[in-house]
């Protein structure tokens, strides 16, 4: 079969002369009528090229033909460095071949095309795309009709294309109309949206399966069909966190090349069931203040983030809980071993083998049945209770343009675990220092105040009263609390030990700021503070404050690769055996 799709012969590419041979996995070209030493050879994977085509064609920024018969233009997935340490930009690199006959132009086309189809079988044909037109920039459909919709036309991909025109309407048609023929779905949006795609594509699968999601020790189905993220939102978390940049073209050329990235989910369950999925951040106290103050401010669009972050920073809360995680192998992998997720990762390729040990391929992969949860042990779970800044659970680096390594930069997009940070109460510049590192590459785990784990499950709960507390007061003596009860000298049980976080970190003092939780005020007249934070679950509110929530190792999966790391692209060897670098 292979040797069908072999074809050899001489092409000019503008003057110059060059060898061209497909062998099948490869498409190279050398230039002739060179001296040795400075000969190149330009050599593109199969699977990496986009589309054929006959006559001298161009399609961004334009579609332009001219139809000559001994010219074919092949495009290809061409890579370029984006200036930052990680992720690659793609663009569509584009070679015009002349030949000298038309028998030959047509010989190449067709052994092209046929190499394309065997090998590169996991191609998408048919898509159901959704676009936001309202997030981000509300730039969505300008972004997908310029840039994305030229692209899947030259590859040949048909799609179904839906501009929605309420929230949920992606969801709810995912869990309710035919999706005969679909092989992947897309959205043009950001991590809302993309969440929406979540939502409607699990819930689907667990309907066919026949299986409960308000059960929270259910075994959830694996979802067959690829989600493809065209970034068009204000964080544009997914899309970052598993290609390396927001670039829509980069998306497009993953998503057209069939590219497949596992990804693990966690699932958030309430006493009465099923609440949300979350991929990127389940945060509670200053990400869900953050977010409920930043609704107020949508006409703002990306900048809502920014000027909210600075109004809760400046409020400076902290909240009562109660935090019990289930604690995933320390033998597997750890939130503190400066590695980064990379394409081709090893421990998510381990991960494989032991969330799916039956499946020899990825076929069956989806067919079989695992246990990750159900064969934990109460026992192992871990309590601590106090006063937090925040609470945040990602099952993924959580990377994005504001912080570029991300909230959690050594989690794995599909190990199966999830990094749980907590952010003990401290003071006001205290905090500042662990917001402002995820900004640069400082260590934000390295501070006396934060803990990092690396959990399957994590409950949250409220202490004994706060339930019903609507605010309290706030302002040691002042606001007729004292210290211990303000969490600066705050009693945390762990297996047994008592633990001051006085001695976790700076700041016992208590300023005019710290008393009031607001620095423009004086600590005398406002002495009242929200008692209870809200979640913020990938940018939505969450109706419950008890939660209890598990980690499923590769439930869905993106037409994606993971970051590739640019510094590595000098050496083939590192992208051949795909890495966990040390950051
Ligand atoms: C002094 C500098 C402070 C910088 C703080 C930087 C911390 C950034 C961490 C960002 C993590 C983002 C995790 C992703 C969350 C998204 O799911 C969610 C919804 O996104 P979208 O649908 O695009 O609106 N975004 C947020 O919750 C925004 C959090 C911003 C916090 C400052
Ligand atoms: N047509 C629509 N009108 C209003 N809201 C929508 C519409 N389509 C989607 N949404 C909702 O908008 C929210 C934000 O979308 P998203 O694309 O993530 O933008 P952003 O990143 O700016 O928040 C999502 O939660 C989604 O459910
Ligand atoms: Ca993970």
């Amino acid at each position: 079969m292979e040797t069908d799709l072999k074809l050899e012969s001489t092409v000019w590419v503008g003057s110059k002369r060059y060898r061209a041979v497909l062998t099948g996995w490869h498409f190279n070209w050398t230039e002739l009528d060179k001296k040795n030493r400075d000969k190149k050879t330009i050599s593109v994977p199969v699977a990496e090229v986009v589309g054929v085509e006959e006559g001298r064609v161009e399609i961004l920024p334009q579609k332009s033909i001219e139809d000559t018969d001994k010219v074919f233009t092949v495009f290809y997935v061409k890579r370029s460095s984006t200036g930052s340490s990680y992720g690659l930009l793609w663009t569509l690199g584009r070679t015009q071949f002349s030949v000298p006959s038309r028998v030959l132009r047509d010989q190449w086309t067709k052994h092209l095309r046929a190499a394309l189809k065997t090998h590169s079988p996991v191609r998408p044909n048919r898509l159901l795309v959704f676009i936001n037109p309202y997030g981000g920039k509300k730039k969505g459909r300008k972004i997908y009709h310029s840039l994305v919709a030229p692209l899947f036309e030259l590859a040949g991909i048909s799609c179904h294309v839906i501009v929605t025109e309420r929230a949920n309407q992606a969801r709810d048609h995912l869990l309710k109309k035919d999706l005969t023929g679909f092989d992947g779905v897309v959205c043009v949006g950001g991590d809302g949206m993309f969440s929406e795609i979540l939502h409607g594509l699990i819930g689907r699968t667990q309907q066919e399966a026949g299986l409960c999601e308000n059960d929270p020790t259910v075994t959830l189905q694996p979802c067959q069909r690829h989600i493809g993220i065209i970034p068009a939102g204000s964080t544009d978390c997914v899309c970052y966190a598993t290609v390396g940049v927001i670039d829509p073209v980069t998306s497009a050329l993953h998503i057209i090349i069939g590219d497949s990235q596992p990804l693990d989910v966690c699932s958030v369950h309430q006493a009465s069931g099923l609440v949300r999925y979350s991929v990127s951040l389940l945060g509670y106290g200053f990400y869900g203040d953050v977010l409920a103050e930043s609704e107020k401010h949508r006409w703002m669009g990306p900048l809502r983030y920014d000027y909210s972050g600075t109004m809760v920073y400046l409020s400076n809360r902290s909240y009562a809980g109660i935090v019990q995680y289930l604690p995933a192998d320390p033998l597997l992998s750890s939130p503190r071993d400066r590695t980064r997720c990379l394409s081709g990762c090893s421990v998510c390729s381990r991960s494989t083998e032991r969330l799916f040990p039956h499946s020899s391929d990825s076929g069956s992969l989806y067919s079989s049945h695992y246990s990750q949860f159900s064969s934990d042990s109460e026992g192992e779970w871990v309590t601590v209770e106090g006063r937090f800044r925040c609470v945040s659970l990602t099952c993924m680096s959580s990377s994005c343009p504001k912080s570029p390594l991300g909230l959690s930069p050594s989690a794995h997009l599909a190990d199966g675990t999830g990094d749980l940070i907590l952010v003990w109460d401290t003071h006001p510049l205290g905090f500042l220092k662990f917001l402002y590192r995820h900004t640069s590459t400082e260590d934000q785990f390295d501070l006396p105040f934060v803990e990092v784990h690396r959990v399957k499950a994590v409950r949250f709960s409220l202490p004994p009263g706060k339930e019903e507390e609507e605010y309290e007061e706030i302002g040691g003596s002042i606001g007729g609390m004292d210290e211990e009860e303000r969490g600066y000298i705050e009693t945390v049980s762990r297996s047994g030990s008592q633990q001051h976080l006085a001695d976790r970190g700076p700041g016992r003092e208590m300023t005019n700021v710290q008393k009031t939780g607001n620095p423009f005020l004086c600590g005398l007249c406002c002495s009242k503070a929200p008692a209870v934070s809200v979640w913020n679950c990938d940018g939505e509110i969450l109706p419950s404050t008890e939660i209890l929530s598990r980690v499923h190792g590769q439930l869905v999966r993106l037409y994606a690769r993971g970051i590739e790391d640019g510094a590595a692209m000098h050496c083939s060897e590192d992208i051949e055996r795909g890495c966990t670098l040390q950051i």
